[in-house]
């Protein structure tokens, strides 16, 4: 198994979630940016390295959310919470990014590893911040 890892970017309450553009069958439907922790790296540095490749900005790691999910039978997706520190995400990767409150985290199609982690998001990190 390899890791995948996730940020739930948080700004003001809302999570960024980012719309994938290949593979087909994952175009259109929407995620954590991130990627594959590369041998020798930490996931920390991953999850930096992938979002300054992906967003163009710069985020620092406040916490993991709990839990890790099977993505298909070689992969696993833990997923970190994250704070902007430079720059304004841009999506070069992606061909949209959207900022959503709580109340809007089931308004997207998230792949369907992802899910499990919105619940740790509504009820914890954007519960108290609007
Ligand atoms: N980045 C990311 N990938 C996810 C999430 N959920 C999920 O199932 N995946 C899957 C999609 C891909 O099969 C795999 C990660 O691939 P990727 O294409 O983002 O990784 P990468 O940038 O390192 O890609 P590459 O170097 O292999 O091209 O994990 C998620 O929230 N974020």
């Amino acid at each position: 198994m390899s890791s995948v890892v996730g940020a739930a970017i948080v700004r003001d309450g809302r999570v960024l979630s980012a719309r994938r553009t290949f593979p087909a069958e994952a175009a259109g439907r929407w995620e954590f940016p991130g990627g594959k922790v590369e041998p020798g790296e930490t996931p920390e540095a991953a999850l930096v390295r992938e979002i300054a490749e992906e967003l163009g900005c710069t985020v620092a790691l406040t916490g993991w959310l709990p839990g890790e999910v099977a993505i298909g039978d070689r992969h696993v997706l833990t997923v970190a919470v994250a704070e902007l520190v430079a720059g304004e995400p841009r999506p070069h990767e992606h061909d949209a990014l959207r900022w959503l409150g709580a109340a809007e985290l089931d308004s997207v199609d998230w792949l369907e590893p992802d899910r499990p982690f919105l619940d740790h998001l509504r009820d914890g990190v954007l519960s108290c911040s609007g």
